[in-house]
């Protein structure tokens, strides 16, 4: 089946997925996140988790993950020479952020984040992505700066984006003069057809029509909306819209840094509000399938290279045996699968989705490349 696109994970907050979760979105910013990623100063730190948390997206088969490292640039660098080493097609995006009053060591200046956003560097599967954090964390001035600096040298962008109610209200605040939440990245002129910000559990369709005529593209994130109590994205009415949308695992707001966990979140979030509006048809497993895949390479405007097996494409891919010796699935009364799964369409294959684990991920391929199992020439 072709390779899984995480379009949001922070490698940064990979060494605490699975704990803190009893707060919602800015007091975990300020308890949790904020006081880890400052650690990030520390190369020999940032080389441990960022090799862990590579090793481990390719096990679980992502073949491209869009990345959030943190504001120090040698490291973001560093987490890019990784993913380059072990074949992980990826954007990687150094954050900038020249606001924070509650952890007040770890922000730039205005004049640092952007020189630093300017030390990037572009391997053929390993691109770089201008990281505002979140209007939030950044001041108008740089937002406009790193906006200029994308224009200028035609790069990806990432941010945040209607998360959580009191996340939205601080944004009122801090912008009065905009009109709403995605008005603040597109006065900037960073929502563009490069652009993929996370969550939108609370964009209006007026914002969501903003989406399309830019092609900025959103990614859900359903396990982190679920685990920060921040809200479910009615993931139909963005399909409505015509707004490229992708997954994320969004570790570690979100715990689990599989796509399979993902696909799963989106089809038991979009069931439950299915429960609230009996008009509203829940996602199935056949488009929860082409999030991950296809949906995830448009979203990050790679769908030239990756994202199903079309003529021309790479070969991103994984080889699946539901059958793995110990494995986590039982198949009764079936004959043994072997088929090329480009879309999902019958029950053994939604198999894959809801009882699978990395366990049934035998091989994985990135460009042509093998890249999992590991070998001895895999980087230490
Ligand atoms: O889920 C999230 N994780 C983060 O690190 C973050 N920063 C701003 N907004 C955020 N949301
Ligand atoms: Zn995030």
């Amino acid at each position: 089946m072709p390779g899984l696109v995480d379009t949001h994970i922070h490698a940064s907050q990979y060494s605490y997925a699975g704990t803190a979760l009893d707060l919602p979105l800015l007091q975990w910013l300020n308890t949790y996140t904020f006081p880890v990623e400052s650690q990030f100063k520390d190369l020999d730190f940032a080389r441990k988790v960022y090799k862990q948390v590579v090793k481990r997206t390719l096990r679980n088969g992502t073949t491209t993950a869009c990345y959030f490292a943190t504001i120090h640039t040698d490291a973001s660098l560093l987490l890019g020479e990784i993913a380059n080493a072990f074949g992980q097609r990826s954007l990687v995006g150094k954050v900038c952020m020249d606001r924070n009053n509650s952890v007040k060591q770890y922000k730039e200046t205005l004049q640092e984040s952007q020189e630093e956003t300017s030390r990037y560097v572009n391997y053929p599967l390993v691109k770089p992505v201008v990281t505002p954090r979140f209007a939030p964390s950044c001041t108008g001035a740089l937002l406009g700066q790193l906006g200029a600096i994308a224009k200028n040298n035609n790069l990806h962008i990432q941010s945040h984006i209607s998360e959580n109610p009191e996340e939205v209200m601080l944004v009122k605040e801090l912008f009065p003069e905009t009109e709403s939440y995605s008005d603040v990245y597109y006065k900037y002129n960073l929502l563009t057809d490069k652009t993929i910000m996370a969550h939108g559990c609370y964009l209006s369709d007026k914002e969501l029509t903003l989406f399309r005529e830019t092609g900025a593209s959103l990614s859900h994130c359903p396990n982190s909306n679920i685990s920060l109590c921040s809200g479910i994205l009615n993931v139909r009415n963005v399909l409505k819209h015509n707004v490229k949308l992708g997954l994320g695992t969004d570790v570690a707001g979100g715990y689990s840094a599989s796509l399979l966990d993902a696909m799963r979140r989106a089809q038991d979030s979009s069931k439950v509000l299915a429960m609230q509006d009996p008009d509203l048809e829940p996602l199935t497993f056949e488009e929860a399938f082409r999030l991950a895949t296809l949906g995830g390479s448009q979203a990050l405007s790679l769908d030239d290279q990756t994202g199903n097996f079309e003529v021309g494409k790479d070969f991103d891919a994984l080889r699946v045996n539901l059958l793995v010796p110990g494995g986590p699935i039982d198949l009764i009364q079936h004959e043994k699968p072997k088929v090329i799964v480009t879309e999902i369409k019958n029950n053994n294959n939604n198999k894959i989705i809801n009882c699978r684990d990395d366990r049934n991920i035998v091989e994985v391929f990135v460009a042509g490349r093998r890249v999992v199992p590991f070998t001895d020439s895999t980087p230490e």
